[in-house]
C-alpha cells in the first residue's frame, strides 16, 4: 500500500472534520464566483484596486471582530488568499487577461500576481511597448508596467510609450526586488552575466566586487536572462528565484541588489475607474509652451491648491528638440475640488495635457 493510499483510507474524526471544512471553502467559493458574474451583468464589478482595498478591510475587520490573536504575518497571508480567491472568480467571469512583460516568473510577473491574484489570466509579451499595444488593442483588458526604481529611478522605456500613446493608470504596485544571481553550472563557470539593463544596474557595485571579469549582456527581461542561462553554463542571470526554480538553475548568490531596499513601482494600464478612497493619487502628463518661466508658472497650481507632489519626471519631447514634457503625481483625487481646480488651471497654461489617472496608493 502506498502512503497515498493509506492517507485516503484514513477515516478518523480530524481527517473527516478538514475534508467537510474544505468541501465548505469551496461551496462557498463556489457561490462567491456567482455573486461576481450577477455583478459583472449589472456592470458593477469593481475595478481590480478597488476590490483589493475591499479585501484588506475584510482582513481587518475579521481581525478585530472574530479573530484579535492573529498576528501581521497571518493578517497578511489572509489578505493574500482572498486576493487569490477574488482572481479565480474574476477568471470564471472571463474579466480579460493581464499584460506583462515576460516570460513568466518576471518581476512584472511577481507584480501582476501581487495586484490580480494568481488565477489570473495572465498574458506574457515580449517588451514594454507590447504591453501598451496589447492593452490599446484591446488584446488585453489590462497591462502592468515597471514605471520607477528605487536604486535606479525612472523606466525609460514605459515613460516613452506614454509619450507616445494616451494610456489610462488605473492602479500602482510596489513591489521589494531582491535580485539572485543564477546559473546552470558553477560559480567559476560563468563568463557572461545576462539581464535586463535595470537589474544589472541595481547590482552594479556588487557585480563589479564580485566578477570584475564577466562582460555584462544586457537582455529584454530577467527571465529572458534565466532562459539563457539554462542553455549555458558560461551564463550567469540577474533574475527571481522563481525564474530560478522554472528554469532549474542554482542560486550562485541571493539578494545580490546593491540596496537591500531595492523596490520597484509598477503602473496598472487599463480604463477601470476608480472612485475615490480617501487614500488617492493622481497622474498627470504635461508639455507647457517653450518660454521663460513656463514649467515654474504651471507648478503654481500645485502648491495654489495644497497639492502635495509625490513624483516628477521630465521626459524629452519627440517632435521638438530641447523641449520636455513633464510627469507629475500627487496625493489626492481627481474627483476632488482642488484637484479639479489645479487641472483646470493647468490646461490654460499648457500646450498638451492629460489626465493619466486616479487611483489608491499602493502598500508596500
Ligand atoms: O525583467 C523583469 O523581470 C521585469 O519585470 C522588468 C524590471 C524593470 O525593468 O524594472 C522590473 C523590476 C526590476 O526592477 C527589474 C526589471
Amino acid at each position: 500500500m502506498s502512503a497515498n493510499d493509506s492517507l485516503f483510507d484514513q477515516t478518523d474524526d480530524n481527517t473527516e472534520a478538514l475534508r467537510q471544512i474544505d468541501r465548505r471553502l469551496l461551496s462557498i467559493i463556489h457561490q462567491r464566483d456567482q455573486v461576481v458574474q450577477t455583478l459583472v451583468t449589472e456592470g458593477r464589478l469593481p475595478a481590480v484596486g478597488q476590490e483589493n482595498l475591499l479585501l484588506d478591510r475584510t482582513v481587518q475587520d475579521f481581525a478585530s471582530e472574530i479573530a484579535p490573536a492573529v498576528d501581521e504575518a497571518s493578517l497578511k497571508s489572509f489578505s493574500s488568499i482572498l486576493r487569490h480567491v477574488s482572481s479565480h472568480s474574476r477568471r470564471q467571469v472571463h474579466v480579460g487577461a493581464v499584460a506583462f512583460l515576460g516570460p513568466k516568473y518576471s518581476y512584472s510577473h511577481l507584480a501582476a500576481i501581487k495586484h490580480f491574484g494568481d488565477s489570473a489570466d495572465f498574458a506574457p509579451v515580449a517588451s514594454i511597448p507590447a504591453v501598451f499595444d496589447a492593452v490599446h488593442r484591446g488584446d488585453a483588458l489590462s497591462g502592468l508596467v515597471p514605471i520607477e526604481n528605487s536604486t535606479d529611478g525612472r523606466i525609460v522605456d514605459t515613460l516613452g510609450m506614454f509619450v507616445r500613446r494616451h494610456m489610462q493608470i488605473c492602479g500602482e504596485v510596489l513591489l521589494p526586488i531582491h535580485h539572485n544571481l543564477l546559473a546552470s553550472g558553477t560559480r567559476d563557470q560563468i563568463h557572461e552575466i545576462h539581464s535586463k539593463p535595470q537589474a544589472l544596474s541595481q547590482c552594479r557595485n556588487w557585480l563589479a566586487a564580485n566578477f570584475p571579469a564577466a562582460t555584462l549582456i544586457e537582455v529584454s527581461s530577467t527571465t529572458a536572462a534565466a532562459e539563457s542561462a539554462s542553455m549555458s553554463p558560461h551564463i550567469g542571470a540577474v533574475a527571481s528565484l522563481a525564474a530560478g526554480q522554472a528554469y532549474g538553475l542554482s542560486v550562485i548568490n541571493s539578494d545580490i541588489e546593491d540596496r537591500k531596499d531595492n523596490v520597484t513601482r509598477f503602473a496598472v494600464l487599463g480604463k477601470d475607474e476608480c472612485e475615490p478612497t480617501g487614500e488617492d493619487k493622481t497622474s498627470l502628463l504635461f508639455q507647457v509652451e517653450h518660454q521663460p518661466g513656463a514649467l515654474a508658472q504651471a507648478m503654481t497650481v500645485f502648491s495654489d491648491a495644497e497639492l502635495n507632489l509625490t513624483w516628477i519626471e521630465s521626459f524629452p519631447s519627440p517632435d521638438s528638440r530641447n523641449e520636455y514634457l513633464f510627469f507629475v503625481e500627487f496625493s489626492g483625487h481627481r474627483a476632488d475640488p482642488n484637484v479639479q481646480t489645479a487641472i483646470g488651471n493647468l490646461g490654460t497654461m499648457t500646450r498638451r495635457l492629460e489626465v493619466l489617472g486616479s487611483y489608491p496608493v499602493a502598500k508596500l
